[in-house]
């Protein structure tokens, strides 16, 4: 069995993790941790854990989870950064779903994130956990960093124009939704289900972070620098992301329906629809799933490009669960086998 350490095991993406990994035949979840509720039983706090976990929270303690084969780190930004060098000095191999490893140019993270990087000298072993991008990579990763959901929506819908040359590299826009859960679980007025039901509304528009990291994804995938705007939503709903990506297209001969089927074909996580139909956020609904559906409307010079995930799962621990399977050379779909929730 390998033996997993959680570290931010009472929030959303926490909890997630401990879902999926309750299932994987593989894995034995043995620390999580927590500083507000150390001491209490996790199935205490979450009953649907019940009869699955014999397992209480922790205070995050380094010797503990250096003992784990994989800790993965469901928590905050700057809070991974600080611990795993040690870890990684340990042997054990590090999943981090948080932002501090996924932008390669300290400065730059420092930049959007408004402190200095705390361990600049491991961001080049990290490797950036897409796996439709870098599966070989990660095979033999210790440290792999996950995207955040924004981004995996984004890239996974771009990925086959910008690799085959067809769009405007300089003139991308990428509008996109997410439910409140991608905020995360603590309190916070924004979330209130009296601020988020009935209501509709851009955030971020001048800046969000997650648009270095996406165009750092999408100008190596393109080979040159890219341009993105990125308008992300808050929707009032629980789970999901819808992404509508505009992109100019530079060359019209190609069939692009074709294209985008081959480019996934061997893809176990990603659904490209038939032509016509386009992705909904309940049909990836608690799947490790990401669906696309295109369109260019009136054979007119801009396809467009629905993708549509779980921001929970595909979108974080999903995805971090794909990509511990990949690092232990155990099948991708292990513990993800899940079906989109339909209604
Ligand atoms: N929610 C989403 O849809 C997605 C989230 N992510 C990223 O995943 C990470 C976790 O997100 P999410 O689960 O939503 O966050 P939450 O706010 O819901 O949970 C954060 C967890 O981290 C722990 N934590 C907070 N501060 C520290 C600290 N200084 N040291 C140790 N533990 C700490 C908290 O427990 P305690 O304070 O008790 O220790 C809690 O368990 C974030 O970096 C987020 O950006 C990525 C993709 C999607
Ligand atoms: C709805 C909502 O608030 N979403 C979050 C996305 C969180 C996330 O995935 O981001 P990181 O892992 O990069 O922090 C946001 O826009 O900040």
């Amino acid at each position: 069995m390998i033996k997993i350490g959680i570290v931010g095991g009472t929030g959303y993406t926490g909890v997630e993790l401990l879902r999926l990994l309750a299932l994987h035949e593989d894995a034995e979840v043995v620390a999580i941790t927590s500083r507000a509720e150390s001491g209490r039983r996790l199935d205490d706090l979450y009953p649907n854990l019940r009869g699955y976990y014999d397992l209480a929270f922790t205070e995050p303690d380094v010797a503990r989870l250096a003992a784990c084969d994989v800790v993965f780190f469901a928590t905050p930004h700057n809070v991974a950064m600080n611990l795993v060098p040690e870890l990684l000095a340990a042997g054990a191999r590090v999943i981090d779903l948080s932002a501090d490893y996924r932008i390669r140019d300290a400065e730059l993270w420092s930049r959007w994130y408004g402190e200095p990087h705390a361990s600049p000298d491991v961001l080049p072993q990290a490797v950036y956990g897409l796996p439709e991008l870098n599966r070989e990579q990660i095979a033999s990763a210790s440290l792999v960093a996950c995207p955040g959901c924004y981004p995996t929506s984004v890239q996974l819908g771009l990925i086959p124009l910008l690799a085959r040359g067809l769009v405007d590299t300089q003139h991308l826009i990428a509008s996109a939704a997410s439910g409140a859960s991608g905020a995360g679980r603590q309190a916070k007025v924004d979330n209130l289900l009296s601020e988020v039901a009935d209501s509709f509304k851009a955030y971020g528009v001048s800046g969000h972070r997650h648009l270095p990291e996406i165009e750092q994804g999408l100008a190596d995938v393109a080979g040159c620098p890219v341009q993105l705007t990125f308008v992300p939503h808050l929707l009032p709903m629980i789970r999901g992301i819808h992404a509508t990506l505009f992109a100019r297209l530079v060359d019209m001969s190609v069939d692009l329906q074709a294209l985008y089927e081959e480019w996934y074909a061997e893809e176990p996580f990603v659904d490209v629809l038939p032509a016509g139909m386009f992705p909904q956020t309940r049909t990836v609904k608690g799947a490790n799933r990401c669906q696309i559906g295109l369109q260019v409307p009136q054979g007119r010079d801009t396809v467009v490009v629905m993708s549509t995930i779980d921001n929970l799962v595909k979108g974080a621990s999903g995805q971090a669960v794909q990509n511990m399977n990949i690092m232990l050379g155990l099948p991708e779909d292990r513990g993800l086998q899940q079906v989109g929730l339909l209604p």
